[in-house]
């Protein structure tokens, strides 16, 4: 008892003495040096403690953290369920419904580690007038101070902090919503060239009617892309692929692209070809791209007219040999005229060395008329891969009737169902047109599936009678190679081949 009376008093001494200096200090010493020897003083006792500290402050000069973000996100996952945490802050972006909570102000949280015990803490002070250069910061100076005991620093720190960063991009991947951008004049003038609304296209790869084969190609081919960091690096490639969808209306392009963006996460960017005056525009729309996104043209045959090549400015003969396989000979010419729009701009933007100036980006382009399109698009290594969107085969109709009516196609039984089959693949009816009959009789399962089949044989007479759909994908296929062979023929040989057939040589 007189043991414990005694520690009382030397504590209540002790903080009596503390007291006493702190208000000496005050008296004696000028705010400079009090400031100064309060550092000090925490140097000190900094020495002589088990913990050392870290700083992730919110900018770095007049860039932003990434290690903040990171950190503030991965905090975020847990910190509703903490019970560390006393005091959280919720936070909704506009037009989102997503909350997100946060750390308050000079609030902690601890975390483990690999059974390391570290605790975070959220600083955030009164930034002091700002000077001219600085005047764009945020009033607050806001940071996350990490505290970790000496000892673990050296096993844990790099790879908690790259557990952090990794855990921050998944959860932004899965839990963000995403945005489409998309471009206008307008918006360009008021120094704001992309204007960005929350993208809630439900289209997964799951309601997506297609080959199945097929779609899972395309989900191994999106995967491997995300995941190739590593791979890209290695080989010395830029990390970004290029996707052709191409198909009549209907067959559900822009779902495809709703659904790639899903999947990965990614933002949209709904590049508006018509609203871009010139290359230099499009360059600079480019760079405010940002990573982890997919860049859409759509209906590129009709966007512009890239294939006016002979209108462009004509570029100086070469003084020597030039490769006629080189993108800007097979596109008419270098881009001589920045002022203009054209496809060799369009291509370095896509291909050539702007299109590097971020990662993780995806191009897609869609066309209802790839026989339309300029050799130069199609041709190997400019767009990765071609995907055909055709009409509505029998796998496909099976999504369908599972996305409308709740039903697999063997729930139908199996009559109905192989009459459906006979009469789907005759039909050759786009995935649009066929969703219309099911939607509306949603209500009624047998109704449905009746007029569906009532149309689809309708459909398959009609074919029979007059020449349907034409099979797209063959037919385009096979016009395909024929305009990849002819961009890869040397200028004699389009010369030749021009004059056997009697046309003008244009790109020459
Ligand atoms: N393959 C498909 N899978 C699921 N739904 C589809 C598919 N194709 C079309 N649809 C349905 O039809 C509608 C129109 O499809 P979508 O806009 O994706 O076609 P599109 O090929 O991009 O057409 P367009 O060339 O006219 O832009 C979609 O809202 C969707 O409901």
């Amino acid at each position: 008892m007189a043991e414990r009376k005694e520690s009382w008093t030397s504590l209540a001494s002790l903080l009596g003495t503390l007291a006493f200096c702190q208000t000496f200090l005050q008296l004696v010493l000028p705010p400079e040096l009090r400031h100064v020897s309060l550092k000090l003083l925490n140097r000190a006792l900094r020495c002589f403690s088990s913990y050392c500290y870290f700083d992730v402050t919110e900018m770095d000069g007049v860039n932003t953290n990434e290690l903040y973000n990171a950190v503030q996100l991965y905090l975020s996952s847990f910190a509703s369920t903490s019970a560390s945490a006393s005091r959280l802050s919720l936070t909704r972006a506009r037009n989102s419904s997503v909350t997100t909570f946060g750390l308050s102000s000079n609030d902690s949280i601890a975390d483990v580690f690999d059974g390391v015990a570290v605790q975070w803490e959220h600083a955030v002070t009164q930034r002091q007038s700002q000077p001219s250069p600085w005047r764009a910061l945020p009033d607050e100076k806001r940071s996350f101070k990490l505290r970790i005991r000496k000892r673990d620093k050296d096993l844990i720190l790099n790879s908690y902090l790259d557990y952090i960063m990794g855990k921050a991009s998944d959860i932004r991947r899965n839990n963000q919503e995403r945005l489409i951008y998309t471009n206008s004049r307008s918006n360009e003038s008021r120094g704001r060239p992309w204007e960005a609304v929350p993208f809630k296209h439900p289209s997964t790869f799951d309601t997506l009617a297609m080959d199945p084969e097929k779609k899972r190609d395309i989900m191994e081919d999106l995967r491997d892309f995300a995941a190739g960091q590593a791979f890209y690096q290695r080989t010395g490639r830029a990390w970004k692929r290029g996707y052709l969808l191409y198909g009549p209306p209907g067959t559900g392009k822009s779902s495809m692209i709703a659904a790639m963006a899903n999947f990965l996460g990614y933002d949209i960017y709904d590049l508006e070809l018509t609203e871009v005056p010139s290359n230099s525009e499009l360059r600079k729309l480019l760079m405010k791209t940002s990573s982890k996104s997919i860049i859409v043209i759509e209906d590129i045959d009709c966007s512009v007219n890239l294939s006016n090549r002979s209108k462009a400015p004509k570029a100086p003969a070469p003084q020597s040999y030039s490769d006629p396989d080189a993108p800007d000979a097979a596109s008419g010419g270098k881009d001589w005229n920045n002022n203009t729009m054209t496809l060799s701009g369009l291509l370095n933007f896509t291909d050539g060395l702007w299109s590097c100036c971020g990662s993780e980006r995806i191009f897609v382009f869609t066309t209802n008329h790839i026989e339309k399109l300029d050799p130069a698009l199609l041709r190997s290594g400019r767009m990765d891969m071609h995907i055909c969107m055709s009409h509505c085969s029998y796998p496909a109709l099976e999504i369908l009737l599972d996305n409308y009516l709740g039903s697999k196609g063997e729930d139908l039984g199996e009559v109905a169902a192989s009459e459906l089959q006979e009469a789907v693949e005759k039909a050759k009816m786009t995935p649009a047109d066929i969703s219309e009959v099911l939607i509306k009789n949603r209500r009624n399962k047998e109704k449905a599936v009746s007029e569906l089949l009532e149309v689809l044989k309708a459909r398959a007479d009609r074919n029979e009678k007059y020449g349907g759909l034409r099979e797209e994908c063959k037919s385009n296929r096979v016009e395909e190679e024929e305009q990849e062979k002819r961009a890869l023929e040397s200028p004699e040989e389009v010369r030749d081949r021009e004059d056997n057939s009697g046309k003008k040589v244009e790109d020459q």
